[in-house]
């Protein structure tokens, strides 16, 4: 649909949350992890908010499978700072919860928090903070609790027992929007790059970037899944695909996958 948001979801999650900080509550559709994806790859949404890289595990189980999709277009970066709250059904406290809901990515960035405060508590995994959410809205026992954005009680019949869990620079969650147009350059941007080479030539490659002027910001490692000694990097990069000693670099290297170019954050 023109204009639609696929996030994943469902409501609740902090994808959600970083789309209403985005765009606002219009043209937002929920949508598990496959369906956001096969969406955006079929054009039957125009925009994909994801989250790309946390500050708690570095690249997300969502990563992956951006830099799978065939043709992708990263048109934004969005960091926000988290802040989780404890969310269980109305009536319940504390010392009665012996289960706790979360995102795999979630449980590591509340690990300090849960260990000293619940130690002892089952952990159980969701697809996404709204899916916790969901879960413990339905269970019939007071007795679980789900981490996420504040916002999941205003959407499920919740409450938050605590908030700002493990708030702080040290958790930030940064999303990628995928869309289809590459932004014009501001004169302060990002682009993200997939280098595919083998451990021979990886040294020689990083050179070149230096040598033609572009200051690389950060490298993530991705496995190849083909052999032990050769990687895909999504290697970030200041400056425009469009502009200046990037665009003459890129020229140079079309082997370089673009991912996108877009407002640095
Ligand atoms: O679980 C969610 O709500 C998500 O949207 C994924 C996620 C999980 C943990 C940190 C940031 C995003």
């Amino acid at each position: 649909v023109a204009g639609s948001i696929g996030y994943l979801g469902p409501a609740g999650s902090w994808t959600h949350q970083a789309c209403l900080d985005l765009f606002g509550a219009r043209d937002l559709v929920p949508l598990s992890r496959d369906e956001l994806f096969t969406a955006y790859a079929d054009g039957k949404i125009e925009r994909a908010c994801v989250p790309a890289t946390t500050s708690a595990v570095g690249a997300t189980p969502y990563l992956d499978a951006v830099i799978d999709l065939p043709d992708v277009r990263i048109v934004a970066e969005y960091p926000k700072m988290l802040g989780y709250s404890l969310l269980a059904k109305p009536g319940t406290k504390r010392g009665d919860i012996v289960a706790v809901h979360a995102h795999p990515v979630a449980f590591e960035e509340v690990r300090p928090w849960l260990e000293r405060e619940m130690p002892r508590v089952r952990r159980i995994d969701a697809a996404s903070a709204g899916a916790a959410a969901q879960t413990v809205a339905r269970s019939v026992t007071p007795d679980a609790a789900s981490f996420g954005p504040k916002v999941g009680a205003d959407i499920y019949p919740l409450v938050s027992l605590v908030d700002g869990i493990e708030e702080g620079p040290h958790n930030v969650t940064r999303w990628w929007v995928l869309g289809r147009q590459m932004p014009a350059p501001t004169g302060d941007d990002k682009t993200s790059l997939l280098v595919a080479v083998s451990d021979a030539t990886l040294s020689s490659t990083l050179a070149e970037f230096g040598a033609a002027g572009v200051r690389i910001l950060t490298i993530y490692e991705r496995p190849s899944k083909k052999t032990l000694d050769t990687h895909r990097y999504l290697v970030e990069v200041e400056g425009h695909a469009k502009q200046g000693a990037l665009a003459a670099f890129l020229e140079e290297h079309r082997e370089l996958r673009v991912l996108g170019s877009y407002p640095r954050r």
